[in-house]
């Protein structure tokens, strides 16, 4: 029996026009294995109302044509339910899509789709808010809150709004208590939770993170001084920023945060959250599908 598979495009991610998706996906999509619907959203949020509509009408898959932003909001609707994920990626960074092997190419991508290879994998819980690939505290919390404001997406203006809040931000303390009882007290310019490795565009934000060992990562990095930036920029894209003397990295399946700062970021997307933040994996809670060299 053919699956029935619901497009969900957003049209406002990345930079990129989104008008000859729809051929691209007639051309390509496999028509003995699928029926395909195509939808567009139409507002921020509006990605998660389509997907739980279409688990409640039994769609067997909802691929999500945008950024990690779009990942979020659809992949939200798709927790703990039979539908599955997939995604084409047309966002600014695709950090999601780029863990998980799927080629960012979109006739590659909808090649991918093709072959239904499927995962089931963790996703995270900050309080009762679901992130599935990376979440942050600190200095990349902010700059999601600034971002999202830009009516511009893209890669360029990302590294221009980086480097303007670089010299305005500091160090923020952290309280962070482990599900076995340690506890750390610490300064840091960043605290990252990462399911997956990366934030999009080969930022590898956690070289070996696993989405499905049933653990995430909290990495800590102090604020870099001017000259050090290039550094431990390069170690970050070159996925060895672990090595880094401005780096430290935790293991863990539950934690609690305890912040000043009020700016958090789930997959990208800014979240409120009260303190204390608690810190959970909800395992193998999310199927999806991966490109073919994925494990
Ligand atoms: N029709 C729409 N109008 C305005 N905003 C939308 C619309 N559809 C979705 N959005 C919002 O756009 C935001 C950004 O989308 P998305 O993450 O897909 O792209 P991106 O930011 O360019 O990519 P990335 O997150 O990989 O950098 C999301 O918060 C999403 O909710």
């Amino acid at each position: 029996m053919k699956k029935r598979v619901l497009f969900i495009i957003n049209p406002k991610s990345g930079v990129s026009r989104k008008h000859n998706i729809p051929e691209l996906i007639s051309s390509y999509l496999d028509d003995v294995k699928f029926d395909a619907e195509i939808k567009f959203t139409k507002y921020s949020g509006h990605g998660y109302k389509l997907a739980k509509e279409a688990v409640h009408d039994g769609y067997d898959v909802v691929c999500a044509v945008g950024g990690d932003g779009s990942v979020h909001n659809i992949g939200m609707a798709l927790i703990n339910a039979d539908t599955i994920l997939a995604v084409i990626p047309t966002g600014s960074g695709n950090g999601y899509a780029r863990h998980f092997d799927i080629p960012v190419r979109i006739k590659q991508a909808i090649l991918t789709l093709n072959q239904m290879k499927i995962r089931q994998v963790d996703v995270g819980m900050l309080n009762h808010k679901y992130f599935l690939g990376v979440a942050g505290f600190g200095f990349d919390g902010h700059i999601s809150g600034k971002f999202v404001k830009r009516k511009k997406r893209g890669i360029r203006g990302y590294i221009l709004l980086v480097l303007k809040e670089y010299f305005r931000y500091g160090q923020q303390e952290f309280e962070i208590e482990f599900g076995n009882g340690r506890v750390i007290r610490q300064k840091a310019f960043m605290a990252s939770i990462a399911n997956i490795s990366e934030f999009g565009n080969s930022f590898r934000i956690s070289p070996f993170a696993d989405a499905q060992d049933g653990k995430f990562e909290l990495i800590l990095l102090r604020k870099p001084n001017l000259f050090q930036v290039p550094f431990i920029l390069r170690d970050f894209f070159k996925g060895k920023a672990h090595t880094s003397r401005l780096v430290q990295t935790f293991r863990f399946e539950e934690a609690k945060i305890s912040t000043k700062s009020s700016r958090f970021h789930a997959d990208g997307e800014p979240v409120s959250l009260s303190n204390p933040i608690k810190i959970r994996v909800q395992p193998k809670a999310l199927q999806i599908v991966v490109g073919e060299n994925y494990a």
